[in-house]
C-alpha cells in the first residue's frame, strides 16, 4: 500500500504540516471559530484568525492550545483532524505515517488523545516527538553525536530550552513565557502608560514590526489605534521603539534567565561544546529584533538564529522519521539493541 511520511508541528500559535518529498504543505494559525448556538465549526486556521476579536456574539474564535498546554481538547481534536484531512485528502497517499510534535506541557492522557485523533484522521502509525528535539534537528544540529548542542525554541506559548547530546535531552527547562507573553506585556504597557486598550493582533504587530530588545537599537515610532479607557472612544497615540524595549524587558529577562539556568546545570564538557558551537534560536520568537544580540551579551556565549526558525520544528519532525528508520536499519544490520527509551 502506498504510504507517506508526514510531520506535524501542533503549535500553540501555528500548525505546520510537512510531507516527505513535498516540503511544508500547510502553515495555518491554531485558531478555530465556533458558533456557540449551533456548536458548529464556522472556520479553522487563517480564516478563523481573521475573526479573533471581531466575532459577533454567537461566534467565538478559540485558540485551543495556550501556554504550551491543550486548553480545549475537543477543539484541538477538531482542528487537528481538519488540517490532516486537508493534507491527506488532497494527495493520492494512503494511510500515512505521522510524527507529531506536541507542546511540552501536555499530559499523557492528552498525548494519547492526540494520537487517537491522528489515527482517526487516517494515519497508519502515529508517533510523538519532544519539541526541543524536533527544533534542534530541524535547525540542522547533529544531536546524535557525542557533543553538546543547545537550542532555545521560543514559540507562541512556551519557550523550550534544551541541551542535547547522543540523540537525547541532557538538561532542559520549559517556561510559559514566549510570543503570547510578549504580546501581553505590550498590551499592559500601553494600558498603563497611555490608558489605551489595544487588541492582541495590534500588540503582535508592534512586537514584530517596531520592537527592538537590544538597548538603544530602535529609533522608529508608530501610530497605534485603540480605545481610550477614560472616554471609551477610539484614540491614536504614537509609540516609540525604546518604549517597546521597556515593555518587553520582563519577559525577555525571564527567557534569558531560563537559558542561563540550563547552561549552569549542563555538564562541563557539553558546556564547552556549546561555547564553541553557540546557542541556536528557533521558533517565531527567535525573530524578535535584537534578542540574539542581547542573549549573546548577557550569556557571553555565541547565539545564532536558525535558518527559517518558524519551520524548524516541522522540518525536524519530518527528518526524525527518516533518521529513525535509518537508525533501525543500522541497528538491525549490526545486531545491536537500543538501551535508550524515548520519553514518549
Ligand atoms: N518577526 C517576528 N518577530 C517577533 N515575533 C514573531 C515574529 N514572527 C512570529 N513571531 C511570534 O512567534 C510566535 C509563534 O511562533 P511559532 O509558530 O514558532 O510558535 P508555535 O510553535 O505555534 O508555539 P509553541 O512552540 O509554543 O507551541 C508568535 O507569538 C508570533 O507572534
Amino acid at each position: 500500500m502506498l504510504s507517506k511520511d508526514i510531520g506535524v508541528d501542533l503549535g500553540t500559535a501555528n500548525v505546520l504540516v510537512h510531507v516527505k518529498g513535498q516540503g511544508v504543505v500547510l502553515n495555518e494559525p491554531s485558531v478555530v471559530a465556533i458558533d456557540q448556538v449551533t456548536k458548529q465549526v464556522v472556520a479553522v486556521g487563517e480564516e478563523a484568525r481573521q475573526m479573533l476579536g471581531r466575532t459577533p456574539g454567537n461566534i467565538v474564535a478559540i485558540r485551543p492550545l495556550r501556554e504550551g498546554v491543550i486548553a480545549d481538547f475537543d477543539v484541538t481534536e477538531i482542528m487537528l483532524r481538519h488540517f490532516l484531512r486537508k493534507t491527506i485528502g488532497k494527495s493520492s497517499m494512503l494511510r500515512p505515517r505521522l510524527m507529531i510534535c506536541v507542546p511540552a506541557g501536555i499530559t499523557s492522557v492528552e498525548q494519547k488523545a492526540v494520537r487517537e485523533a491522528a489515527e482517526a484522521s487516517g494515519a497508519k502509525q502515529v508517533d510523538l516527538i519532544e519539541e526541543p528535539k524536533a527544533a534542534a534537528i530541524g535547525a540542522g544540529l547533529n544531536i546524535f553525536e557525542p557533543s553538546g548542542s543547545m537550542v532555545v525554541d521560543i514559540g507562541g506559548g512556551t519557550t523550550d530550552v534544551a541541551v542535547l547530546s547522543l540523540g537525547d535531552v541532557v538538561t532542559s527547562t520549559s517556561l510559559r513565557v514566549a510570543g503570547d507573553k510578549l504580546d501581553e506585556a505590550i498590551i499592559k504597557f500601553i494600558r498603563r502608560e497611555f490608558n489605551l486598550m489595544i487588541g492582541e493582533r495590534t500588540a503582535e504587530e508592534l512586537k514584530k514590526e517596531l520592537a527592538h530588545v537590544y538597548p538603544g537599537s530602535g529609533n522608529e515610532s508608530r501610530e497605534v489605534r485603540g480605545r481610550d479607557m477614560m472616554t471609551g472612544l477610539p484614540k491614536t497615540i504614537e509609540v516609540h521603539a525604546e518604549q517597546m524595549e521597556q515593555a518587553l524587558a520582563e519577559p525577555v529577562s525571564a527567557i534569558i534567565a531560563a537559558t542561563k539556568s540550563v547552561l549552569e546545570r549542563t555538564p562541563p564538557e557539553l558546556a564547552a561544546d556549546i561555547f564553541d558551537k553557540g546557542i541556536v534560536l528557533t521558533g517565531g520568537g527567535a525573530l524578535v529584533n535584537g534578542l540574539d544580540k542581547l542573549m549573546k551579551k548577557e550569556l557571553e556565549v555565541p547565539v545564532h538564529i536558525a535558518e527559517d526558525p518558524m519551520q524548524c520544528v516541522v522540518l525536524g519532525t519530518g527528518k526524525y522519521l527518516e533518521m529513525r528508520d535509518n537508525l533501525r536499519v543500522n541497528k538491525a544490520v549490526s545486531g545491536g539493541k537500543s538501551r535508550r527509551r524515548s520519553r514518549w
